[in-house]
């Protein structure tokens, strides 16, 4: 086979490739593994013994596929001021490997087809809940990030409800074991988040986004943000152990306080240094202690 043969049978799939990895990157896709995890835990501890892993199956593919959609959704919005920061502008719109057209198809496809089957294939609760998240995440929290530094809050309620909607798939009503985990989940984002914008402080500035820590470039309020986050978080967090329907109670206790209170260790180290290692920190240990302190409430519910 001569080079030119090579090069012209092994081009167009290598482009395809390419093309498909920008499509993936566009929807954020670690966030959304992240969530549907949190969403899959959050149905195994609604219907222990009774889940349907159909229903299961139909909730993550849809729930993923709203949350894709809101995420290219939040791209194409800020493809202008993702280009001014380092950490962002070689996103596929940005870098222009993407159009503007294509990135809008996308979201609209994967929102039409999220949440068909969400409507058809799980309960219409759900699929209300996942509109909800779209609309907070894309309409409200997207243009709120270069007018006020609440937007963090507003995301927060956008990024926890697809916890709910794990929950309200089963066909399960929600109890206070439910609103326990959205509680965590919305409590669990001030630490990961204050600690992000601390990092990329400059990059916000630079993008225009009103940030925290843009705001108050001392630090000091995100990190009264993040520890209080933190502190609230543990509470709730042990709600479940008082709930009848969990298994053993001690060790779930145990487990959920060690791992709150760690996240609060790091929190304060953050608030009181304010540096780039201690932020470095307290977000790794954030994108730990979710699945860590499912896994735990999995084990002892099951
Ligand atoms: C106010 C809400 C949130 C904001 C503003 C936010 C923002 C961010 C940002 C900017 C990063 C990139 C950090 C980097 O590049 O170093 C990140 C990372 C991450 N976030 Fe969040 N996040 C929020 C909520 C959530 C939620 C609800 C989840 C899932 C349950 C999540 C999961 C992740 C994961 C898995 C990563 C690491 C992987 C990656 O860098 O893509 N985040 N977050
Ligand atoms: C079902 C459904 C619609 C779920 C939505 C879940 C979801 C996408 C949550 C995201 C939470 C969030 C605020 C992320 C940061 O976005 P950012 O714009 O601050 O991040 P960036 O600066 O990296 O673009």
């Amino acid at each position: 086979m001569s080079t030119s043969t090579i090069i012209t049978s092994e081009s167009p799939s290598r482009a395809l490739v390419a093309k498909l990895s920008d499509y993936l990157e566009l929807t954020k896709p670690r966030i959304v593994l992240l969530e549907l995890i949190v969403a899959s835990a959050a149905a195994c501890l609604a219907a222990p013994h009774t889940l349907d892993m159909q229903v299961l199956l139909f909730a993550l593919a849809g729930t993923g596929l709203v949350a894709a959609s809101a995420s290219i959704a939040n791209q194409w919005w800020e493809r202008s001021s993702d280009a001014h920061m380092p950490r962002t502008e070689d996103r596929p719109l940005p870098a222009g490997r993407v159009s503007s057209a294509e990135a809008i198809l996308l979201s609209l496809v994967t929102l039409l087809a999220g949440m068909a089957i969400l409507v058809w294939r799980v309960n219409m609760l759900t699929a209300l809940l996942g509109l909800a998240s779209w609309m907070l995440y894309v309409v409200i929290y997207t243009p709120l990030k270069t007018r006020s530094s609440f937007n963090t809050t507003v995301g927060a309620v956008a990024g926890a409800i697809p916890i709910i909607m794990g929950w309200t798939a089963t066909g399960t009503p929600l109890g206070l074991n439910a609103w326990s985990l959205a509680g965590v989940l919305f409590l669990w984002q001030f630490p990961h988040f204050m600690a992000i914008a601390w990092i990329y402080r400059h990059d916000y500035a630079a993008a225009g986004h009103r940030m925290l820590t843009v705001v108050d470039p001392s630090g000091m309020r995100a990190g009264a943000q993040a520890v209080l986050g933190a502190a609230v978080l543990i509470p709730v967090s042990l709600i479940p152990a008082v709930v009848p329907t969990s298994g053993s109670p001690l060790l779930y206790l145990t487990w959920s306080f060690t791992l709150g209170t760690i996240l609060l260790g790091l929190s304060i180290r953050f608030a009181i240094f304010r540096d780039e290692i201690s932020a470095r920190f307290l977000l790794r240990a954030s994108l730990i202690y979710l699945p860590a302190w499912l896994a735990m409430l999995l084990v002892v519910t099951l």
